[in-house]
């Protein structure tokens, strides 16, 4: 409660130097003049903590809290963060698959916040969504066909043509043959599976697709593919998406603009050039300079690689003003007492920092730096033009390594899972308590997930009998092949003589 307090005290202070309302319609002319196809204001997802006999809410984990944003039609919002800042509840929120606390949601300037399940019903074909686990997302006991169609089947919906020949172009549509109509999930590759996950998404020709981490779970050499794929359809059928993932350089290639989130709030929204150019909020910063350069002779003009200190704090109780300030090396006391406010203070770059990286200072009478901010990061220079440089590096590196200090700007490659470990160890008490909230999300999915789960095992063990098939028929293949060489050899010796 108290930090609902601060929240709304620090609404009150006012920023003297954001972009003028002008300035700002200006921007809007710009990459902003297309029409908005979702308007998310002051959205906020907690999930209940309760406890005892009667169930009391004792806290809430704020998964999402309070953001605010805007969806155009034909673009691509890209959202990043660390993992457990919201990302994915944020997905599910604006897509009406579980209820949101608090804010409102607008889908082509209807209020769909609180819409009932029947009167979603209709709107389900507008927004799909692309989950993360091409696995887990395809119930093995159903043919590729019978996935693919049950959004017609759900929605009450007869293609022309008919289901099947509808099926099959969509399969076309995304790189499979139609001839894969009557196979299961478990003879498909990661890729392919995806690209069915897609295809389902796609059935019911939706104007938004929300995409849920839809490659990390790939190789990488498929990811590029089914980013390609995803980039393609956009322009062919006119699809805005919201690409939710943690890969910084995936989200650079297919985003318009992007969307920064910390703590379930968003710190930074930025077109894509502006932000990996100039970011302006020191997260943002510190998450760029992780960004692994892939040409060796740019590497150099990277400057150095800053590394966070310290965890991310827990979204029950998340730090009073500026959530990043415990881990910023710029933090001052008015970032510690007054909540930023989420400003646009470049055309089409909006920032919620008081002392933000290129831009103006929101507070410059506030100079003196907390204590612990000038402990916050550790920087590292690349090694790379002496011998002594690379020698210096790696001795600051060392003792880094040998502290229990998580370099959490660096987790978005090198730690993921003890991140991950730490945000859920938090909250698994929570989750476990708050499963029954859930009861809001879409009856489909669930349904559709809890058969899944059941049948991942059956899945395993045919996915298993099926390698050892194909090993099998490998085998005889190379066999016969072997032979039939040596037949050709004999035949040609015989020929010789
Ligand atoms: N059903 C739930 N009950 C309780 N807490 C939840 C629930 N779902 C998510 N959370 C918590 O909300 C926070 C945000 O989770 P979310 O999955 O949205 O993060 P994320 O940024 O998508 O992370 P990741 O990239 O790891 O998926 C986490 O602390 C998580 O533990």
């Amino acid at each position: 409660m108290s930090e609902t307090k601060k929240t709304d005290a620090a609404d009150a202070v006012v920023p003297q130097q954001a972009v003028a309302p002008e300035d700002r319609a200006d921007s809007a002319k710009g990459s902003g003049d297309r029409e908005v196809l979702l308007r998310v204001q002051g959205l906020k997802k907690h999930f209940p903590i309760r406890k005892g006999v009667l169930q009391r809410q004792v806290a809430a984990v704020k998964a999402v809290d309070g953001i605010d944003f805007e969806v155009r039609k034909g673009e691509t919002l890209g959202v990043v963060g660390e993992s457990g800042c919201g990302k994915s509840t944020m997905g599910r929120v604006i897509t009406r698959l579980q209820d949101p606390t608090g804010g409102t949601i607008e889908f082509e300037g209807q209020d769909i916040t609180s819409l009932s399940v029947g009167k979603m019903r209709p709107l389900r074909r507008d927004i799909q969504m692309i989950f993360q686990d091409p696995y887990g997302s395809l119930n093995p006991r159903h043919t590729i066909g019978s996935i693919v169609s049950a959004p017609f089947r759900l929605q009450g919906v007869a293609p022309e043509g008919g289901v099947k020949k509808e099926v099959q172009r969509l399969l076309e549509l995304v790189g499979l043959s139609p001839e894969h109509y009557n196979r299961y999930p478990h003879e498909f590759s990661g890729g392919q599976r995806q690209r069915i996950g897609i295809a389902r998404a796609l059935a019911l020709k939706p104007k938004l697709v929300v995409a849920d981490e839809p490659v990390s779970a790939l190789d990488v050499s498929i990811q590029a593919q089914v980013v390609n794929l995803m980039d393609d359809l956009q322009s062919e059928l006119g699809l805005t998406y919201v690409i939710i993932a943690h890969d910084l350089s995936v989200v650079r290639h297919v985003s318009d603009r992007i969307a920064v989130m910390y703590l379930g709030k968003i710190v930074e929204l930025a077109d894509r050039t502006s932000l990996y150019e100039a970011p302006m909020h020191p997260y943002t910063k510190a998450l760029m300079s992780a960004v692994p350069v892939p040409d060796p002779k740019r590497r150099g003009a990277k400057s150095e690689r800053i590394l966070l200190k310290g965890d991310v704090p827990s979204p029950i109780a998340p730090p009073s003003g500026c959530r990043f300030h415990t881990r910023c090396w710029k933090a001052t006391e008015i970032c510690k007492t007054t909540e930023p406010p989420l400003l646009e203070l470049k055309p089409g770059q909006q920032v919620a920092c008081h002392h933000p990286e290129n831009a103006a200072d929101q507070a410059p009478q506030d100079t003196v730096l907390l204590s612990a901010a000038r402990e916050a990061v550790e920087l590292v220079i690349p090694a790379q033009s002496s011998p002594q440089e690379s020698e210096a590096s790696k001795e600051a590196s060392e003792p880094e390594a040998a502290e229990p200090v998580v370099a959490k700007a660096a987790a978005e490659e090198e730690a993921p899972a003890e991140a991950e470990a730490e945000a859920e160890g938090a909250d698994d008490a929570a989750e476990a308590e708050t499963e029954a909230e859930e009861g809001d999300a879409s009856a489909e999915t669930e349904a559709h997930e809890a058969e899944a789960s059941a049948d991942a095992e059956a899945a395993e063990v045919d996915a298993s009998v099926e390698a050892e098939t194909e090993a099998a028929e490998v085998d005889a293949s190379v066999e016969a092949e072997a032979k039939s060489d040596a037949a050709e050899a004999d035949r040609q010796e015989s020929t010789d003589k």
